[in-house]
């Protein structure tokens, strides 16, 4: 039974003192959900929201991490400097970063290896661009960001990975891939990870969609076979939204 995500990206949006009401304005209306609920904050705000969701259902994230435990890496945070301030998950390879920082397969697949090595559970974003979707591409190439994501993963820690389908054309444009669409991917992908472990791990590993998700389509998403949840960030940030995805 695999239990549904509802992840909030906050990208680079808040203060302190906005996160904090944030959460507080919140967590009495999430606490009776059966979803997991997460809330992925830059890293100036991960003190301060994880003191405001202590008692509560919230779990905490990070956006991104380095790959090596410490070094002369300027202005990078560590999987170890995040497990000190109870980050559980960390969003990894996020299209964004993929697009302005560099990101590729291969810093990916480091920063999986090196939370699971630390105990932080990835959110691994894939998906493609409209030009490679216009040209029949999706599947191959998130096939590719998969397999190079979880190269050197034993099967004992499939599990603890969630995989982000975020289509770049509808992250932030207004412009959700259809359910239907959403859930053609995510199978494809559930079936690279039949490929990969085999008949028992493919059905436990938690697959999200992410790109344009409000509370108006939230429902149609969440009831996708396929579909464990949504990586959300527009929505998100506002408390009522973000209460309305949760309790979809
Ligand atoms: O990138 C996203 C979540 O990581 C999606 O962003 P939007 O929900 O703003 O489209």
């Amino acid at each position: 039974m695999r239990i549904p995500i509802i992840a909030g990206n906050w990208k680079m949006h808040k203060t302190a003192a906005e996160s904090v009401e944030f959460v507080e304005s919140i967590k009495d209306q999430v606490k009776g959900t059966d979803v997991e609920v997460v809330i992925c904050a830059p890293y100036t705000l991960i003190h301060s929201v994880k003191e405001a969701i202590q008692g509560t259902n919230i779990k905490l994230a990070a956006q991104n991490m380095h790959w090596e435990d410490q070094g002369a890496y300027t202005g990078e945070v560590s999987p170890i400097m995040l497990k000190e301030l109870g980050v559980e998950y960390c969003i990894i390879g996020h299209s964004e970063r993929r697009q302005y920082f560099n990101e590729t397969d291969e810093t990916v697949n480091k920063k999986v290896l090196a939370a699971l090595k630390h105990n932080i559970k990835p959110i691994v974003c894939v998906g493609e661009t409209l030009e490679q979707r216009e040209n029949g591409e999706t599947d191959a190439l998130v096939k590719a960001q998969v397999v190079k994501a979880f190269a050197g993963v034993p099967a004992e820690r499939v599990a603890e990975i969630v995989i982000a389908y975020e289509p770049i054309w509808a992250i932030g444009t207004g412009k959700t891939a259809t359910a239907e669409q959403a859930n053609e991917v995510i199978y494809n992908i559930r079936e690279v990870i039949r490929d990969l472990y085999g008949e028992e791990i493919y059905t436990e590993i938690r697959i999200q969609y992410g790109g344009s998700v409000k509370p108006s389509n939230i429902e149609e998403i969440m009831n996708q076979e396929d579909i464990d949840g949504a990586l959300v960030g527009g929505a998100s940030l506002k408390p009522d939204d973000f209460v309305g995805l949760v309790n979809f």
